[in-house]
C-alpha cells in the first residue's frame, strides 16, 4: 500500500480549497472539472472521478503515478491523461486545473479555433507576461470522448506551436496549469475574466 505523505495531504488540501473557490464562481457544475498537483517523487495527487469538485474531502483526492495508474485503488479522473501528458512534457508544471465554465464554453462557440487575447492589463496575471502589449493565443480543440486521442491532438499542437498558457476544449471547458496550485488558480481566474471580456465584446452568435 502506498503511503500518503504530508506533502500529499498538503497538496490535496490546496486542491480542495481551489475547488471550493472555483465552485463558488460556478465554474465546475455538476461534478465537472478535475484538478491535480505533482508531488516531489513524480507521483500525482488528482481528483477521484465523478466527485463534486466544490465539495471535495481528502478522500476525494487520490494518488496516481506519472503514467496515470492508480496507486491507491481509487478511480482517477476520466481525463487523467490530459494531466499526465502536461506533466510529462513540462517539468516546471506542478499543478493542472480544469474548469467547465460558461465563458470557456461560449468562447469556443464564438471563436471556433482560437481565442486571441491582447491589450488587457490582466494578461500580466499569466506567467512570463509583464505588459498588456502582449498577444496570447488560446487554442480551441474539438471535444472528444477518447481522451488518449484528445491528448495526442494537444501534444501535436504543442509540438508545432510551442508553449501556451491554456487550451479550451469546445463545448466542454478549459485546461490551465502552473508552477503551483496558487499560480494555476491565478491563471484560471484571469483567463475566465479575459474570456468574459471577449464574449461581451464580440457578442454571442446564434448557433
Ligand atoms: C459531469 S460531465 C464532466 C465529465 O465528463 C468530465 O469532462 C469532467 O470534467 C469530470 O470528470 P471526472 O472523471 O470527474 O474528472
Ligand atoms: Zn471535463
Amino acid at each position: 500500500m502506498t503511503l500518503k505523505t504530508d506533502e500529499f495531504y498538503s497538496k490535496a488540501d490546496a486542491l480542495i480549497a481551489a475547488g471550493r473557490f472555483i465552485d463558488s464562481k460556478g465554474w465546475v457544475p455538476a461534478t465537472s472539472g478535475n484538478f491535480s498537483a505533482r508531488l516531489a517523487d513524480g507521483n500525482i495527487a488528482i481528483t477521484v472521478s465523478g466527485r463534486h469538485k466544490g465539495h471535495l474531502q481528502r478522500d476525494d483526492i487520490m494518488l496516481i503515478d506519472a503514467n496515470g495508474q492508480s496507486l491507491d485503488g481509487k478511480k482517477p479522473s476520466a481525463e487523467t491523461l490530459l494531466h499526465t501528458s502536461l506533466y510529462r512534457r513540462y517539468p516546471h508544471i506542478q499543478a493542472v486545473l480544469h474548469p467547465h465554465s460558461i465563458n470557456a464554453t461560449l468562447a469556443a462557440r464564438l471563436f471556433k479555433h482560437e481565442i486571441v487575447l491582447e491589450d488587457y492589463e490582466l494578461l500580466k496575471a499569466l506567467v512570463g507576461i509583464d505588459t498588456h502589449e502582449t498577444r496570447v493565443t488560446i487554442p480551441i480543440f474539438p471535444n472528444d470522448q477518447d481522451i488518449q486521442r484528445l491528448a495526442a491532438v494537444v501534444e501535436d499542437y504543442l509540438d508545432q506551436h510551442g508553449d501556451i498558457h491554456a487550451y479550451v476544449i469546445a463545448g466542454h471547458g478549459f485546461y490551465t496549469w502552473g508552477a503551483s496550485v496558487a499560480d494555476t488558480l491565478r491563471h484560471l481566474e484571469a483567463l475566465e475574466f479575459l474570456f468574459d471580456c471577449e464574449i461581451r465584446l464580440h457578442g454571442v452568435k446564434k448557433a
